[in-house]
């Protein structure tokens, strides 16, 4: 009996699709296609040719490909969209509006002729905004539309409070909720070092610091680098939610999703717990908050409203 591989298409072959490609393939799930613009179609098959001649060291099965033509993305189970510009000192995600949107748009136009069956995750920013513009453009059920955020937010914050206390980050569990950007919404209440509230470790001023920090976590790498954003941990967050839908695992992990009611709002993409399997998001978590934590939920929504308003011409 022969099995059918998986086949992954990432759209964008800069750093973080190129680093997505790299951990999938480490973690053998499936053959990849890296598809770039038809300018660049040389360099995305000298990555991808690279990339594979890596896979005999490592010890994996994976063909990667590069390309520029979407007939050879056919018939993709997932499809990760990392098209569209980075930003730089001084700029904010949302700045990136204008340009990413007409991309993510024209982009997902193609996969979704090709792959109509697939499974669409989108990093490009302002990435809740975008994965409203894919979802809005495939008309693909909810479930098939999903945003990276929170694993990543979240993995920051795991960071932050693993250096903080001298222990493991994999004891460390993080909470957060709403749109990725500086006002998202950590919730120290539900974040945990193995197993004990944070709130008994962490004196509440200093916590709060890491917060701060966590939110504003983006900023810092793209301070540090001078010239693009983070690449490493936003592609291990893409790779980490590609495994729990190909392998069916149902972990509960922070997605962007379309709200429908949910939290008390509509017609909204933003960051919540949910239950990733092979169906894509196959559960929303809704959790009672805090007059304060939804007063905080209300503003990070306002301001990915701004954005989809843009994105709409509103
Ligand atoms: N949601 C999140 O947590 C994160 C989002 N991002 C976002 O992801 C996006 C990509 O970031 P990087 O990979 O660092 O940028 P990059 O500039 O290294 O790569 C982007 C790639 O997209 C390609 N591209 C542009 N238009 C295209 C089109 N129409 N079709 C196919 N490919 C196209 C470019 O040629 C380039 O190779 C940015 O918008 C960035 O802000 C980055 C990190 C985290
Ligand atoms: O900060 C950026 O522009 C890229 C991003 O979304 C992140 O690293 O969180």
């Amino acid at each position: 009996m022969t099995m059918k591989r998986n086949k992954i298409t990432i759209v964008g072959a800069g750093f973080t699709g190129a680093t997505t490609a790299l951990f999938l393939a480490q973690k053998e799930l499936g053959d990849i296609v890296l598809l770039d613009i038809p300018q660049l179609e040389s360099p995305t098959k000298g990555k991808a040719l690279d990339m594979f001649e890596a896979t005999p060291v490592l010890g994996v099965d994976a063909n990667i490909t590069g390309t520029s033509n979407y007939e050879d993305t056919a018939d993709s189970d997932v499809v990760i969209i990392t098209a569209g510009i980075a930003r730089k000192p001084g700029m904010s995600r949302d700045d990136l509006v204008a340009t990413n949107a007409g991309i993510v748009k024209s982009v997902t136009e193609q996969v979704v002729k090709y792959s109509p069956n697939s499974i669409l995750m989108i990093l490009s920013n302002p990435v809740d905004a975008m994965t409203y513009v894919a979802y809005k453009t495939s008309g693909f059920p909810k479930s098939r539309v999903i945003g990276q955020s929170g694993v990543l937010d979240t993995a920051r914050f795991r960071s932050f409070i693993a250096m903080e206390l001298g222990v493991s980050v994999e004891d460390i569990q993080g909470f957060v909720l709403g749109g990725h950007g500086d006002d998202m919404v950590p919730l120290v209440r539900y974040s945990y070092a193995g197993g004990i509230p944070l709130e008994k470790l962490i004196p509440a001023g200093r916590l709060e610091e890491i917060v701060q920090r966590a939110r504003v976590g983006g900023g810092e790498i793209v301070q540090l680098l001078g010239n693009g954003s983070a690449y490493y941990a936003p592609a291990a967050s893409l790779a980490q939610m590609t495994e729990a839908i190909l392998k069916d695992k149902k972990r509960i992990l922070p997605s962007i999703a379309l709200l429908e009611g949910e939290y008390g709002y509509n017609d909204l993409f933003m960051g919540v717990p949910t239950l990733l399997g092979k169906n894509g998001i196959e559960k929303v978590f809704e959790l009672e908050l805090t007059a304060d934590e939804k007063t905080a939920l209300d503003k990070s929504a306002d301001s990915v409203r701004k954005v989809i308003a843009v994105v709409e011409g509103r």
